[in-house]
């Protein structure tokens, strides 16, 4: 009874999240279910974002780029190492890993199953695990690039009985948004679930997504660990706010308590999911490396030739910086910097992942990328005259524990915390302990380096530059809340960037190329840049990009009715940048790309 009490109490408090008037418990057990359990989100925007890029692209292509958001990729793009792989034989490999999951599924299935008498070929057969079409991108330039094609959404049956409602589990937004893209459900991404559920159970999964609060704040509004109960006389908070917002249903591999209790491990095993789409997790390690279209294009636009040397200014965790390395076979001098330690280890790691040795990584804030004492010196260097002044950082050596990257000195605090818990004989043992729990050694759970941390380059002294600018990331999918970014922050990532423009500019040669990008749908990030870069630097032109797979950019000027405007492109300047809608016919993140040749630049 008591705990009824707090449930109406939640209830009645997460009323001010909804702005409709929420139906009774029992109206909404007379509800037509069938609009509770689907996936039909949509996106929520600050409104005077949203008023801003209705503008720009036309209110109703502006809600079908929003609505694109809500739903990942229907196709897993791979691209191929080329120098250890062939694409015909990743295909194979790709196929037979596709049917071995099918058997795998259909032995979980039948271990799960109280009928037994199913034959495993029949289980095979109906593995809600897909065999998906595998291809080779057919855009000229790009056959080392495989889809793998993935299918949805699908309706899923939830077994929804009126007087019995499906046992439900409530996922984190970021964990929804993995599952999406074909993750399974960890325990730290489960905030809430029914009462009594026990390991083996089956559950409807749904997401807690932010919703508008009194005072203008967004709020999830869920407790971790509350308890769903939907009876005739109560239902759960945010019960409404969940309606068309279910991922799919799975198997519960712990019970409520040791959900709620862990902190990390499998918390749902997903048995069908609203989009179906192959997950490569650890799979094919080094010979493929899982990257969107827009990215792989970006490397190409660049146009790197063997034995030059190219700045990548925000590299992290690498992709494009390996993308370009393999283009150039391995030969030549790819610099890959990134302001954040780990960040920098991520790219060591991919980059021997891939067996790329014509990669350097350093720690460097890229808004003082250009060497201090170098500052004035305008007149053209070749790379062996670029002295660098590098510290080999004597950087603490990173571990992981229980999935969280940590320092010796933290990890050294872990152990003696848990010998106050534990029934471990001496700290020897606890570190041996330790180590077991710690995760296998995958990319992102680096397990310790050293980083070069360096003081800048000169001027001049790079054949070209990538600068894959941080951004406010609007173009990434699924996507299931938007509302954070204010129009404010939109013109800081804005001024942030125009400030590593100037240090990109100053890097690279005279005729030489910057290829500047993003993954983002804002124009004040995208186009507005290339205005600012064509009207400060007169020096630099717009190049044709090849291949050309994206959209036109955007043309014209905004102005809001607070007195800011933007400028854009100007005709004829359209069709040299690319930009990639994610509504559109390749079904891509939301991406843009800007391509510059460098003059010879003023002394
Ligand atoms: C869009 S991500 C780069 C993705 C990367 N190019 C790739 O393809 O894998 C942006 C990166 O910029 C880094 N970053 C942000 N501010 C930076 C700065 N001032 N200097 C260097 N790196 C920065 C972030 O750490 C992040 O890794």
């Amino acid at each position: 009874m008591k705990g009824g009490r707090v449930l109406v109490k939640a209830i009645n408090r997460n009323r001010s999240f909804s702005s409709r008037t929420p139906p009774s418990p029992s109206q909404i057990l007379l509800m037509d279910q069938s609009d509770r359990y689907c996936y039909n989100p949509s996106l929520h925007w600050n409104p005077q974002v949203e008023e801003y890029f209705s503008k720009a692209y036309g209110a109703e292509a502006f809600s079908r780029i929003s609505k694109a958001l809500t739903r990942p990729s229907c196709y897993s793009c791979i691209r191929v190492n080329t120098l250890r792989e062939t694409t015909e034989s990743v295909i194979e490999k790709i196929i037979k890993f596709q049917h071995e999951k099918k058997l795998h599924d259909a032995l979980r299935d039948l271990q799960t199953s109280d009928d037994k008498s199913v034959e495993i070929s029949e289980r095979v057969n109906n593995s809600a695990s897909e065999t998906c079409p595998v291809f080779k991108c057919p855009i000229p330039g790009l056959d080392y690039v495989v889809f793998v094609k993935g299918s949805g959404p699908h309706d899923i049956q939830y077994d929804y009985q009126e007087d019995r409602p499906a046992k439900e589990v409530i996922v984190s937004r970021k964990c929804a948004e993995a599952v999406l893209r074909g993750a399974q459900v960890y325990v730290p991404g489960i905030l809430a679930c029914s009462a009594h559920v026990d390991k083996g159970d089956k559950v409807a999964i749904s997401v807690g997504v932010e919703q508008p609060g009194r005072n203008g704040d967004w709020a999830i509004g869920i407790t971790r660990g509350i308890c769903l109960v939907v009876f005739k006389s109560i239902v759960d908070p945010q019960y409404i706010e969940r309606d068309g917002l279910y991922i799919g249903q799975g198997i519960t591999m712990l019970s409520r308590a040791g959900i709620f209790r862990g902190l990390s491990g499998l918390g749902v095993d997903m048995t069908d999911r609203v989009f179906r789409l192959p997950s490569f997790n650890d799979v094919l390690k080094g010979d493929i490396f899982l990257q969107n279209l827009p990215s792989i294009i970006t490397a190409h636009v660049l146009d790197p030739q063997q034995g030059e040397r190219i700045l990548d200014m925000c590299a992290a965790p690498g992709g494009k910086t390996t993308a370009i390395a393999s283009l150039m076979k391995d030969k030549g001098e790819v610099i890959a910097v990134d302001r954040s330690h780990n960040k920098v280890l991520e790219i060591h790691n991919l980059a021997a992942e891939l067996g790329l040795t014509s990669i350097t990584a350093y720690k460097l804030d890229a808004l003082k990328a250009v060497h201090k004492n170098k500052l004035n010196d305008t007149a053209t260097q070749s790379p062996s005259e670029d002295i660098l002044s590098q510290t080999s950082q004597p950087a603490e050596s990173a571990s992981v524990v229980n999935g969280n990257l940590v320092s010796p000195t933290t990890e050294n605090k872990i152990y003696d915390e848990e010998m106050k818990k534990g029934p471990y004989a001496s700290k020897s043992d606890l570190r041996k302990q330790t180590r077991r729990m710690k995760n296998g050694p995958g990319r992102n759970q680096m397990t310790g380096g050293r980083v070069n941390k360096c003081e800048g380059f000169s001027p001049n002294s790079f054949d070209r530059v990538l600068l894959d600018a941080p951004c406010s990331a609007l173009g990434l999918r699924p996507r299931l809340f938007a509302a954070e970014e204010t129009v404010e922050s939109l013109r800081r990532h804005g001024k942030y960037q125009q400030r590593m423009f100037d240090q990109a500019v100053q890097l690279v040669r005279p005729g030489g190329v910057i290829v500047y990008s993003t993954c983002t749908i804002n124009p004040g990030e995208n186009e507005a840049l290339v205005r600012y870069a064509l009207d400060t630097y007169k020096f630099l032109s717009l190049a044709q990009q090849h291949p050309r797979v994206g959209g036109p950019g955007l043309l014209g000027r905004y102005e809001s009715s607070d007195g800011y405007s933007e400028e854009w492109l100007k005709p004829g300047e359209e069709d040299l940048v690319q930009r990639f809608d994610p509504s559109g016919p390749h079904d891509t993140i939301g991406f843009f790309i800007a391509k510059f040749n460098v003059g010879p630049k003023e002394a």
